[in-house]
């Protein structure tokens, strides 16, 4: 019997295998939850279709989370698959135009590149657990997913950094909110992990080997390092945890990268 056995929840952002979210759906399925999914793009719909299946679930259900008619949607259709409710989801969502994350971040700035990171990738979280509420039911947990840009300058990550710092306060902001409703709240902050959202970003591979190199595990995270903590969070193993960012990211966040040289 899983940890998850029983829960109900509405996994986004799975786009390919080596999405976070597949990580997450593959450690929530293991321990037993009921998936639905979100994807964007019509395009799509076969592909998430099967990834569905993989995890024994017929519920993908197409969602924009720029538009707020897409989001009210969703939780209508969820409504009539899970009549009685559900337990919670995954925010696994992020987007920025190419030209906010890339280079100088004062070239790279501008009011649109900024208005597009926030929407997607910050306001869509409350504005889903605002549409959610209603058919959330007791102990429910929503997780979502910040990267280490959101505290500290990571070069070239740039407006997602803005993006990501508003992300993880509405963490704080939600739990505070939804707390006295039982429903908690909570962030992964993952470390760098090659998948889509990450293809085309130059320089991602040396990211990737100072990382490995320089976390205390020695080694990069992946999606189902993030997935386990995932399910975790989604679980009533939480239960006391809320308005927190847990680190899954091999120690790195804590180490002075470039400080004295360990063989001197
Ligand atoms: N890959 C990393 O290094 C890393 C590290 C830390 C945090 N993250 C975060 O993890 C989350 C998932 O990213 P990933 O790395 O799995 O990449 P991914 O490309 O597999 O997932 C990104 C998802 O965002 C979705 N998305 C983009 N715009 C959307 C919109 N308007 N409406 C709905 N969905 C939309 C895409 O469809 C895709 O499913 C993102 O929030 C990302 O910022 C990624
Ligand atoms: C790590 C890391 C990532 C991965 N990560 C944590 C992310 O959050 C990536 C989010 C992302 C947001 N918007 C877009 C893209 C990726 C690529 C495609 C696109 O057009 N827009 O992205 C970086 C960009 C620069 C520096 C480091 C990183």
């Amino acid at each position: 019997m899983g940890f998850l056995a029983g829960k109900r929840l509405l996994i986004t952002g799975l786009l390919s295998n080596r999405s976070i979210a597949y990580g997450i759906a593959k450690a929530c399925h293991r321990e037993g939850a009921e998936l639905a999914f979100s994807y964007v793009g019509e395009r799509f719909k076969d592909r998430i279709t099967e990834f569905a299946a993989e995890f024994d679930s017929k519920l993908v259900f197409e969602c924009d989370v720029g538009d707020d008619a897409a989001i009210e949607r969703l939780f209508v259709e969820l409504k009539t698959a899970w009549p009685e409710g559900f337990d919670g989801f995954v925010h696994s969502i992020g987007f920025a135009p190419r030209e906010a994350i890339a280079g100088d971040f004062l070239d790279g700035l501008s009011r649109e590149g900024f208005r597009i990171a926030h929407d997607i990738s910050a306001y869509s979280f409350p504005a889903m657990a605002k549409a959610a509420l209603p058919s959330l039911r007791d102990n429910a947990s929503l997780v979502t997913l910040s990267y280490l840009g959101a505290m500290r300058y990571v070069p070239a990550y740039n407006t997602m950094g803005l993006a990501k710092a508003s992300l993880e306060a509405s963490v704080r902001y939600l739990a505070a909110s939804l707390g006295p409703k039982g429903i908690r709240v909570n962030g992964i902050s993952a470390g760098p992990i090659k998948t889509l959202a990450a293809s085309g970003i130059k320089g991602f591979g040396k990211l990737l080997d100072i990382f490995s190199r320089n976390a205390p595990l020695r080694r990069n995270v992946t999606i189902e390092d993030v997935g386990n903590v995932a399910a975790f969070l989604l679980s009533d193993l939480a239960a006391g945890m809320t308005s927190e960012i847990t680190y899954v990211d091999g120690g790195f966040s804590h180490v002075m990268v470039g400080g004295m040289p360990e063989d001197e």
